[in-house]
């Protein structure tokens, strides 16, 4: 099925050749494909919301743009659109060229956080994005249904699209994006508003689609998880500024700084006081934990073993796990034990102990 639309996607957009699908390294510097954008700047309300020296994602790659809440995330993905409404200044680059409106119109396809769905069928509702380029209903209806079987809809095809359930309307919403085929697939948070199941199938089924798809994928979120399923690349975005760029696995397992080491979970940072390195180290809760037993072999410190003492605070059954709270002489810290911990196990509140980290990172800035 995937190849039979891969092939079918080749066929109607002659830009798009085998190059355009490698994903290996040599195509995220392939800067003749895909979008991208030079010095671009955002403006508003007297103050500068973003600014981008470079960022390109080539054909065949998925972008992720991870950021807390307010980063400019959403600006960027509207900026790169061509779909601001706010003051840009800067180059928006679509396969490697300068990008005019209408060729950004004929080339994307976005996906919001809230599905907007038009009456009538599902089925209808997928190939509205092919009948609105101009294609007949037929022909329409003939591209569209391989992506209404490989995205799981055709049991639903029939059914009217205002019945269905958020996490089904957001499928329809993807699928019309695909059914178009993009140059260009815009997402902002599309998954957010989705039970973990329902997302996990949906970032599945589109990661899926995606492969072998000569199309240029920016997604924006601020989960980690996402960022992980769905996309090579990751970009870190905080205070309008991309902080980290690069494989996603790297990105997320390598904070530079303290703020990427808060957005991506390294939650406990440890000052040069406390450690006695040369810098801040950060980790994260699950590899932070109480030494329960004060002869434990693992009190010993090597390089990626640290033992910090502090003050318990307090303890916190969470289920899954149990959440210790300690004190430090440069700060609280919070460690995550897998599973329950008997309060036998543990020390009153109040106790001197020993808390042993595996797996920190070294922040480039000592902050
Ligand atoms: N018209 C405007 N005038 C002034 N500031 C604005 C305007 N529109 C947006 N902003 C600000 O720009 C910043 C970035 O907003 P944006 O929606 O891009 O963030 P985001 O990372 O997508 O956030 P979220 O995850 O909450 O959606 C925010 O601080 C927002 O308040």
């Amino acid at each position: 099925m995937r190849h039979d639309l891969a092939a079918d996607r080749v066929r109607r957009e002659p830009v798009a050749d085998s190059d355009a699908t490698a994903t290996d390294s040599a195509a995220v510097s392939d800067l003749s494909t895909g979008i991208g954008c030079r010095d671009l700047r955002v403006h508003a309300g007297g103050r500068e919301l973003l600014s981008a020296p470079e960022l390109h994602v080539a054909s065949g790659r998925t972008l992720a743009v991870l950021g807390p809440n307010g980063a400019g995330k959403s600006t960027l993905l509207r900026a790169l659109g061509l779909l601001s409404s706010h003051r840009v200044s800067g180059q928006i680059l679509l396969d490697g060229r300068p990008a005019t409106r209408s060729l950004m119109r004929d080339a994307i396809a976005a996906v919001l956080q809230r599905p907007i769905l038009r009456r009538g069928t599902v089925a209808a509702n997928v190939i509205s994005g092919l009948r609105f380029r101009g294609m007949s209903r037929r022909e329409a209806r003939i591209r569209a249904w391989p992506w209404i079987e490989a995205l799981g809809l055709a049991p639903l095809a029939d059914r009217d699209a205002r019945s269905l359930s958020i996490g089904e309307a957001q499928r329809v919403s993807i699928t019309r994006a695909l059914a178009v085929g993009p140059r260009v697939l815009l997402l902002d948070e599309p998954f957010s508003g989705l039970d973990s199941t329902t997302r996990a199938d949906l970032l599945a089924d589109l990661r899926a689609a995606l492969t072998g798809q000569p199309t240029a994928t920016i997604l924006v979120t601020h989960d980690r998880e996402e960022a992980l399923a769905l996309a090579e690349d990751t970009a870190l975005l905080i205070d309008g500024r991309i902080r980290q760029h690069g494989p996603t696995a790297q990105v997320l397992d390598h904070p530079s700084d303290a703020d990427t080491a808060r957005l991506l979970g390294y939650t406990n940072l440890l000052p040069p006081a406390l450690t006695g390195r040369t810098l801040t180290l950060a980790a994260r809760p699950e590899h932070t934990q109480l030494l329960l037993d004060p002869s434990d072999s693992h009190a010993v410190q090597t390089d990626d073993v640290r033992v910090v003492t502090g003050t318990l605070r307090r303890t916190v059954a969470l289920g899954i796990a149990t959440r210790v709270d300690v004190d430090t002489s440069t700060g609280p810290l919070t460690c995550l034990h897998p599973g329950d911990v008997l309060t036998t196990e543990l020390p009153p509140i109040g106790s001197h102990v020993r808390v042993r980290i595996r797996h920190a990172r070294s922040l480039i800035t000592a902050d």
